[in-house]
């Protein structure tokens, strides 16, 4: 046991190791409470005593809560060593984290995140004091873990830190090759001769190489051979990479680079923010300094990533889940040009729906401008279908970029362990797709009984518009008939000069209007035939294509990426060894055969089960979302139409309505005049009923004024207007 004034510590039990001490984990001697002690190596004795008290100097300056925190200097009792004692971070460095098979292809979204924001603000806090770190590096970023369990990532290792004016440059050089900025590179690992001094920004190279890695989980640029294997071309890459690249790779030995300006597909991170991600990359990854951001404009387009909002939208066209990540004060408007360039949907095309109902626009944009958009989860996303009915876009099929490793037959512990990394890396990746596949399909299912659904709301919608404008039909032809047989009797008074008018235009207009209603009944018949259960546009295939609760594929997925991690552990275990048995070798290369077998059924399983039951469900739904948006279309036409309809009716009924006027004004002058005797009788009725007509037309349109367009009120009304005129009324007077 180690003792200090205040902290004990085991040399067993060690926290990590680094080129100049090693950090024990300690405790308080009186609360007990856990510290971390580093104790420099004789490496790091031999350095300027200056050099040695670095880091606790530089740490004594700094509290934040994304910098590890110097809980106290002192001297190792019997050795009178200094010890640097300094808050705990029990979950690792961020270089170890990377390093577990699960985030070979870069962390998940929600922890890159919390990394980037961490090592942001952590930095922040550096330049306020005026701090450069100069060996940013995953290595140097630790995990913490706070009371409620969420992890806090944290700068550590202040060795090489110094404090620099603005502007102000240095000459040393330090840091680590592969997250060197070029220029420090060229010096340090290249040994150029000249010499040259360095700007802060250095940093931002740094963490520009350190949120790649973070991303990907790779290096953004490598030489064939690796970065320490051919350090010349490795310079070569950093220093002649294109403007606007974020990586530099050679794929095969002697061969080009390939440079890429955007994130590699394998990687976990949303298109979105990879979207906001590039170009931060772009910019620090920067070799000259003219052209590098500054530290202001990095923490500039840094805050603007991480303060904004989170909306996960459903793309049915696409069959994919995205990460939208807007900013609180855009307007709705802004939001669909990013989802359209996110999804190809354009604006107008863009249906939303949340929770089952359509997301009506205008709420949408009231609480997009509040930043207030309905709270989502992967789960229970914002679903966006395409309101196109246009060729539908390509099946997003699922690219699957992994690095499958060769099995060689020879038995080479530490190659093992290599290929056993990356056999289980793929396993976990291909379950980790095959569950992603699944869990958006279960979206998707939803997504289509919700389209459906508002579908049927707007074809009974259209019906109920139908038996609107059939009542409005059934008074026009009503009208009809009787206006005709009024404006027969009243020319039948040869006395009077001109005929009231014509009701053959009338006619032929109503007339052809019920053939239109009676074509347009039979089209939305057919549509509100297809939406049952049967029927083209009904999502039973929506249960039946794709994944079965049956199927196990996924399951059995998640046992051969367990299978290939427990080979790794074995394998690690059997390189501790010094010495292996003639059977231990034996039941490792059975095992490394057993390991081949299982990522090849991995493989086999996602193309044949996993991929082709997903394109198959993608191919119909897409046939089905477009048919589904054509009688959508149709419908909203058939509604068009009728709306017409209803008004050429209304027209109709108007223009009947003051061809009766006028019939009836005829027969009132008719009945002013003096009637023969014999007819007396009759011409008083004729006189009774053409007041009751006025009266009732008189009470008509101020019901109708009151009511509007209450048809079926219309027609009780147009009931009591049933004038009986005797039909056998002499002609002459
Ligand atoms: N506060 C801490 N809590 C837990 N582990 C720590 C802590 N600080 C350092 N470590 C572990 O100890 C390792 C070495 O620490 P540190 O990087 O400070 O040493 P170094 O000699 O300066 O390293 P380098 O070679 O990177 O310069 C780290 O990589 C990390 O794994």
């Amino acid at each position: 046991m180690q003792l200090s004034e205040n902290f004990t510590w085991s040399l067993t039990d060690v926290l990590g190791r680094g080129s100049t001490g090693c950090v024990y984990h300690g405790r308080h001697r009186t609360t007990g409470a856990p510290s971390a002690i580093k104790v420099l190596s004789v490496d790091g004795m031999r350095r300027p005593p200056e050099l040695q008290e670095r880091e606790s100097r530089v740490l004594a300056e700094l509290d934040h809560p994304n910098i590890v925190r110097l809980l106290a200097v002192e001297e190792e009792s019997v050795t009178r060593h200094r010890v640097v004692v300094m808050e705990v971070c029990s979950g690792g460095s961020l270089h170890s984290i990377l390093n577990e098979p699960e985030n070979a292809y870069g962390l998940s979204e929600d922890d890159f995140l919390q990394v980037l924001s961490d090592v942001v603000a952590g930095m922040n806090h550096l330049r306020e004091k005026g701090i450069v770190h100069r060996d940013l590096k995953p290595g140097n970023i630790m995990r913490a873990f706070r009371a409620d369990g969420k992890a806090t990532y944290k700068l550590t290792d202040f060795d090489t830190a110094r404090w620099l004016e603005d502007g102000e440059q240095f000459v040393s050089l330090c840091g680590t090759e592969e997250y060197l900025h070029p220029d420090m590179y060229a010096r340090a690992v290249l040994r150029t001769s000249q010499p040259r001094a360095y700007h802060a920004t250095v940093d931002l190279w740094s963490i520009g190489v350190t949120i790649y890695h973070v991303a990907t989980g790779c290096l953004p640029f490598r030489p064939h051979a690796g970065p320490r294997r051919d350090q010349k071309l490795m310079h070569q890459i950093t220093t002649r990479k294109p403007k606007g690249a974020i990586s530099g790779v050679q794929e095969q030995a002697n061969e080009k680079i390939t440079w890429s300006d955007t994130l590699p597909s394998s990687c976990l991170l949303s298109e979105c923010l990879k979207s906001l991600l590039v170009p931060i990359l772009a910019n620090v990854l920067e070799a000259d300094p003219r052209q590098c951001w500054s530290f202001e404009q990095f923490f500039a387009a840094t805050k603007d990533l991480l303060q904004r909002e989170l909306l996960h939208v459903y793309s049915l066209p696409q069959h994919t889940l995205h990460r939208v990540y807007y900013r609180a004060h855009d307007t709705w408007a802004q939001l669909q040009e990013l989802l359209s360039g996110l999804t190809g949907v354009t604006p107008d095309l863009q249906l939303f729906f949340n929770e089952g109902r359509p997301l009506a626009a205008a709420v949408a944009s009231a609480a997009a401008a509040g930043g207030h958009l309905p709270a989502t989860t992967p789960h229970d996303p914002v679903v966006l279908a395409s309101a196109g009915t246009g060729q539908a876009q390509a099946a997003a099929l699922r690219q699957i970029e992994l690095h499958i490793p060769t099995f060689s037959r020879n038995t080479d512990m530490l190659q093992d362990v290599h290929t056993a990394q990356d056999a289980a890396s793929a396993a976990i990746q291909i379950h980790r797709l095959s569950d992603r596949v699944v869990q958006e399909q279960v979206v998707a299912r939803r997504a289509a009984s919700w389209i459906r659904s508002e579908f049927e709301d707007d074809t009974r919608t259209a019906l109920q518009r139908l038996g609107e404008v059939k009542v409005r039909r059934d008074a026009a032809v009503d009208l009809l008939h009787k206006t005709s047989r009024l404006c027969t009797l009243a020319t039948r008074h040869e006395q009077l000069a001109s005929a009231p008018g014509c009701v053959a235009e009338v006619e032929a207009a109503v007339r052809s209007a019920c053939g239109r209603l009676e074509e347009l009944e039979g089209r939305l018949m057919e549509v509100d035939a297809s939406c049952a259960p049967g029927g083209d546009l009904s999502a039973s295939w929506c249960q039946s294509v794709g994944f079965q609760l049956s199927d196990c594929s996924v399951e059995r997925l998640a046992v051969l990426a367990k299978l290939s991690l427990d080979t790794l552990v074995q394998f690690d275990r059997d390189l501790q060894q010094r010495k292996m048995s003639a059977m231990d070798v034996h039941m490792h290369n059975l095992e490394k055969q057993k390991l081949e077998a299982n990522l090849k059924e991995a493989l086999a399983l996602f193309h044949d089960n996993v991929n082709s039951l997903h394109s198959a469900f993608e191919q119909k739904s897409l046939t089905w979302q477009r048919e589904l948006m054509e009688r959508k279309a149709e419908v909203r036409a058939i509604g068009v139409d009728m709306d017409q309809l209803g008004s050429q009716l209304k027209s109709a009924q108007e223009q009947l309505s003051a061809l009766q006027d006028r019939c009836f004004e005829r027969l009132e002058k008719m009945a002013t005049m003096a009637p023969p005797s014999k007819h007396l009788a009759a011409y008083k009725d004729v006189s009774r009923e053409i007041k009751m007509h006025k009266q009732k037309e008189g009470l008509k349109e101020s019901c109708e004024d009151m009511l509007g367009e209450q048809v079926d009120l219309l027609k009780r009304f147009s009931n009591i207007t049933n004038l009986t005129l005797d039909p056998e009324l002499p002609a002459t007077a």
